[in-house]
């Protein structure tokens, strides 16, 4: 494709008001859309532009889009309702069979009457174009494309979007690169790309490093919409190959032991890149305020955590204890949503950590704060039980074999066993599994059995 395709072009006038109707439909049944079950009043444009010049075969815009909802935003929530979201709208004649997937509807107004919108990253000149914008470092719009100078981008790379299951969006260019495009867009320097940036920039190799990124500059702020990364190929999620393994009987331990390594490796490399903080007194009683308070909250949404409430707020009255007691924690940026399904293995047997937005639900500010860094390995530990308890085979002991694993496995490296501290590993683990519960409640209720498991477990305090 020439570069001279890629153009600098606001949208048509008219564009989302022929286009609100159909989004009304559409928007709320994607896997990524975040306001589920609150109705969408309707859209509010923020920014499009035009990435390919309209022709009656192909139409394409970049399209950025607040929905609105019926209910009245939060006390104390930022000014503007509603969720912003990243759409990559194609506009055809008529849709091929293979683009049926993509259907968004007819159009029957505006500029764009009469012809068929789609989501047009099941489509391979669009995704091209996406790659192109990033190898050549352009500028459309208010739209930035950026990319690492040491790392080649070469073209000619076929593109396929990725089936799996996700919060965003990623395809993937010849099995050498994989972007991701973020579907929920904020404003501020986005962890998923801030991490891996740094981690690379320090020479750790745990993190594909990416290769480029999109950035929107919009009245003065910049929004992050995807990062280039070059893909693992032939990779297995450590979620799948755990099932697996347990569906054969066979022990995980070595790979438990090697993901402790590679976490307590990425740990060390914040640590240097990124800025630690103290948590001495004050800031550790306001931690075990916050894991209360998100305790209060998960009960309120879900009935059947509330008999667990006084014997979980123990854990956290306990850390609340020893921050009287004058020690003081390391505090660092971590990955902030540390699960099996977040580590790949490549063919060779290498582990790296992939996504590192924290907890999707969580505001920007807070997904970057410091954290002490036993939240990861809280996080982990409770993937090894999520995986014992939704296999098909039980296998007794797994789990735990695979938690002493990996805590030694992480000692190993950073020179500390999280085992060491078990008031702030019980207190973690804790919170991990408070929020699985609302976690589950609110997306997979048919998997509320699995954390509801680990509280009852976390309720019953450990034979002295
Ligand atoms: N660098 C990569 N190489 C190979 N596969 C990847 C890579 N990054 C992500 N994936 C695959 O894409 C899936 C989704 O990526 P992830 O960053 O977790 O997206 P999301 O935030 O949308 O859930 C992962 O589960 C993994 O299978
Ligand atoms: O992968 P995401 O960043 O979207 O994380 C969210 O979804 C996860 C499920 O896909 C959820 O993880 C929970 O289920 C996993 C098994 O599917 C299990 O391995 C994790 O331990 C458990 O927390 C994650 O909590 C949520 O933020």
């Amino acid at each position: 494709m020439s570069e001279a395709v890629i153009r600098t072009v606001t949208s048509p006038p008219g564009l989302l008001a022929s286009l609100d109707p159909l989004l009304r439909d559409w928007l709320p049944r994607q896997r990524w859309f975040a306001g589920k079950g609150r109705p969408v009043t309707g859209f509010s444009l923020v920014a499009a532009t035009e990435l390919l010049p309209s022709d009656a075969r192909l139409g394409l815009y970049h399209v950025l889009v607040r929905a609105h909802h019926q209910l009245a935003p939060a006390p104390g929530a930022a000014e503007e309702p509603g969720d912003c979201y990243q759409l990559l709208i194609g506009a055809r004649e008529a849709l091929p069979p293979r683009l049926a997937p993509a259907l968004i509807g007819h159009v029957t107004e505006g500029p764009l009457a009469g012809r068929t919108a789609y989501d047009a990253l099941y489509d391979t000149r669009p995704a091209e174009v996406l790659l192109e914008a990033l190898r050549t470092g352009a500028r459309i719009g208010g739209l930035r494309f950026e990319r690492e100078p040491d790392q080649e981008i070469r073209t000619g790379l076929v593109p396929r979007l990725m089936t799996a299951e996700q919060s965003n969006s990623s395809v993937v260019y010849g099995d050498t690169f994989i972007l991701k495009l973020l579907r929920r867009i904020v404003p501020g320097i986005n962890p998923d790309l801030e991490l891996p940036l740094a981690l690379a920039r320090e020479g750790c190799p745990r993190v594909p490093a990416p290769a480029g990124w999109m950035v929107a500059d919009l009245a003065g702020r910049s929004w992050v919409l995807g990062v280039l990364q070059p893909y693992v190929q032939g990779a297995t999620d450590g979620w799948e190959l755990a099932l697996r393994e347990l569906a054969k009987g066979e022990d995980f331990t070595a790979e438990a032991r090697a993901l402790g390594r590679a976490t307590a490796e990425v740990h060390t490399a914040l640590a240097r890149a990124l800025p630690t903080v103290t948590l001495g007194h004050g800031q550790l009683r306001q931690l075990a305020d916050g894991m209360i308070e998100r305790l209060d909250e998960a009960a309120h949404a879900v009935p059947l955590l509330r008999p667990y409430v006084p014997a979980l707020r123990t854990a956290f009255t306990a850390l609340g204890d020893l921050a009287a007691e004058g020690r003081t924690w390391t505090a660092q940026r971590v990955h902030g949503d540390l699960h099996l399904g977040q580590c790949l293995r490549s063919p060779s047997g290498r582990w790296s950590l992939i996504d590192f937005e924290g907890e999707p639900a969580k505001p920007l500010a807070e997904r970057r704060m410091p954290q002490p860094p036993v939240r990861d390995i809280a996080g982990m530990l409770r993937s090894f039980d999520y995986a014992a308890h939704s296999a098909d085979a039980s296998v007794p002991g797994w789990a735990d074999s695979c938690r002493a694993a990996y805590c030694t496995g992480y000692a190993e490296v950073a020179g500390s066993d999280p085992r060491t501290d078990p008031v702030m590993l019980r207190a973690h683990e804790t919170d991990k599994a408070v929020y699985e519960v609302l976690y589950e409640a609110r997306h997979r209720s048919d998997w509320l059995a699995v954390p509801l498991s680990a509280v009852r477990r976390l309720s019953t305090p450990e034979p002295a």
